[in-house]
């Protein structure tokens, strides 16, 4: 049973099941799955993971939603890829946390600052399973207003593509001890705003096509 999350319910119109009301926002229980919508942002996101687990045995769970992809990637809106690992960018001063002192999580001896795995097993199999390319990820609560902003962001992390939620995401289940994975279409060049350069509907489509087969078995 997977349970899957994505940020807006824009981002899975194709999901079906029976509705329910979960922290005021959209959830389904279809075949195979539990859907959730979280809500855009970091607290969002680990705040549903959470709360639904507390009161739920999660096995899985999938985050999947849209992202910006940054320059040099190689990423295009429609691209579909897997996220390996999450950069938390906006949690502790420019260069990251490490240098105030603090972890962020601190599990088995090993201590997070800035980055954050998904499963890595989950992911590998799903990378084997859907053909998807495995990247790095960019959370922050603010999104690049420029390709300066982004091309900077880009650099420092050595990051592929941006969003909103991933790093929560990661962060939440490595807390909970969840195989979380992550999927992500690109819907727009980070850093660029005017939406005549966004390609949402490809980007859902993507994603739709990803979730047939990954419920399929
Ligand atoms: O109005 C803008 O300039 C703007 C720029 C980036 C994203 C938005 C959104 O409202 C979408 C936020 C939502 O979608 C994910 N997402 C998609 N593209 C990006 C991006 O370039 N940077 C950050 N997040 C992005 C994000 O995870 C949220 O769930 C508006």
């Amino acid at each position: 049973m997977w349970l899957l999350l994505s940020p807006t319910a824009l981002e899975a119109p194709f999901l079906e099941g029976e509705a329910f009301s979960f922290l005021g926002r959209k959830g389904l229980r279809g075949r195979g799955f539990v859907y959730l919508e979280t809500g855009i942002g970091k607290v969002n996101a680990a705040l549903t993971l959470a709360l639904w687990a507390a009161t739920h045995k999660v096995e899985k769970a999938l985050l999947l939603g849209i992202a910006g992809a940054y320059p040099g990637s190689g990423l295009r809106p429609g691209d579909l890829v897997l996220v390996g690992e999450e950069v938390e960018a906006d949690l502790g001063v420019r260069e990251g946390l490490k240098a105030l002192g603090f972890s962020a999580w601190e599990q088995e001896g090993e201590r997070f600052y800035n980055r954050f795995p998904l499963d890595k097993g989950l992911t590998q199999n799903l990378a084997r399973r859907l053909g998807l390319r495995v990247v790095t990820g960019l959370t922050r609560d603010l999104v690049s207003e420029s390709l300066e902003e982004a091309l900077a962001l880009a650099h420092r992390w050595n990051a592929a593509l941006e969003n909103m939620e991933g790093a929560a995401f990661a962060r939440a289940c490595l807390a909970l001890g969840i195989q979380g994975a992550e999927l992500r279409a690109i819907s727009n060049p980070a850093g660029v705003r005017d939406k005549g350069a966004w390609r949402v509907k490809e980007a859902v489509a993507a994603l739709e096509k990803a979730v047939a087969r990954l419920l399929e078995g």
